[in-house]
């Protein structure tokens, strides 16, 4: 099995750990490597896999996969310039940061080390995300395959041209953030409309559920969907007036815009 190293413990890293664990990814081929030594200990206690240095975990691994924050993957860098990086396994780094370009991994190791970089998101924790990964300069149809099986055991995976990552980390990387505000802010309304917090909560949760389930199965546009739930002059349609009225569609494309010129900026070179 692919032996698998995840350098930086955090939410995301977690998430594919998880994601991969229940997909039946073997511990003993998963190590983190985590800087915060209690964070670490949790880990390895929760997954039972291994939590050990930068240097050691990737040392040995197939794939590296980066999950620290774009300002501290340089400095990981640093620690895996300390390691053989062995080209008779086949490594493979793999970024999950956001916005720093393959090119800037490629630019601190060996000539022609292969980067894949992939812009996943957090429903991967329940085997639901979905990833968007694009090719680095070395990188063969083979290891962009390989980090499909690994990023295909928690979810969806499609491929695209790098220069597209950055509007795919606004869509779907920061993506279930804004579901979850949707979720937050229609509790709050129904517990505004007199429902107690557990059945407000509970019918949004089943109706986010359902009609995810609806867009991903019946065929249907969102589009129609949404229509075939707006009955002529009746609630929907006074509910839907109010969100256009409120600047719905124009706060989602200034916040993508934003999202995706962010992304951009965190992968600007540092001075
Ligand atoms: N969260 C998300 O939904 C998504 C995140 N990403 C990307 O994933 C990356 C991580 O994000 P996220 O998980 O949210 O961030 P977190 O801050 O939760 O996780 C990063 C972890 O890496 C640790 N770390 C930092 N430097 C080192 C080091 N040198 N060695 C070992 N561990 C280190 C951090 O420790 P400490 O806290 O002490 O700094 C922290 O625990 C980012 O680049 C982000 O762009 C991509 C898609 C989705
Ligand atoms: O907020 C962020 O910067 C990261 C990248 C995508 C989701 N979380």
């Amino acid at each position: 099995m692919t032996r698998i190293a995840v350098i930086g413990g955090g939410r995301i890293g977690e998430a594919l750990i998880a994601g991969l664990a229940k997909a039946g990814h073997a511990a003993k081929d998963l190590v983190v490597a985590e800087q915060y030594p209690p964070r670490a200990q949790e880990l390895a206690g929760r997954y039972g896999i291994r939590a050990t240095t930068v240097a050691d975990a990737a040392d040995g691994a197939h794939v590296v996969v980066i999950a620290v924050k774009p300002a501290d993957v340089d400095a990981v860098m640093v620690e895996l310039g300390k390691v053989d990086l062995d080209g008779d396994l086949e490594q493979l780094i793999v970024s999950l940061a956001a916005g720093i370009p393959t090119a800037r991994f490629e630019s601190k190791l060996p000539a022609g080390f292969p980067v894949v970089r992939v812009m996943p998101n957090t429903p991967m924790l329940v085997g639901e995300g979905v990833s968007a990964i694009a090719a680095g300069r070395y990188a063969t149809a083979e290891h962009l395959d390989t980090v499909r099986g690994i990023l295909g055991a928690v979810g969806q995976v499609v491929t695209v041209p790098e220069a597209q990552l950055d509007a795919v980390t606004a869509v779907s990387g920061s993506g279930p953030a804004y579901v979850f505000l949707v979720a937050e802010a229609m509790i709050e309304s129904g517990v505004g409309l007199g429902l107690t917090r557990a059945t407000a909560t509970e019918l949004v949760v089943q109706t986010l559920v359902g009609s995810s389930a609806m867009l991903a199965e019946s065929g249907s546009t969102a589009n129609e969907l949404r229509a075939d739930v707006t009955s002529p002059g009746g609630t929907t349609a006074a509910a839907i007036r109010e969100l256009e009225r409120g600047g719905l569609r124009t706060a989602f494309n200034e916040a993508l815009l934003a999202a995706r010129d962010r992304s951009a900026a965190l992968g600007a070179a540092p001075e």
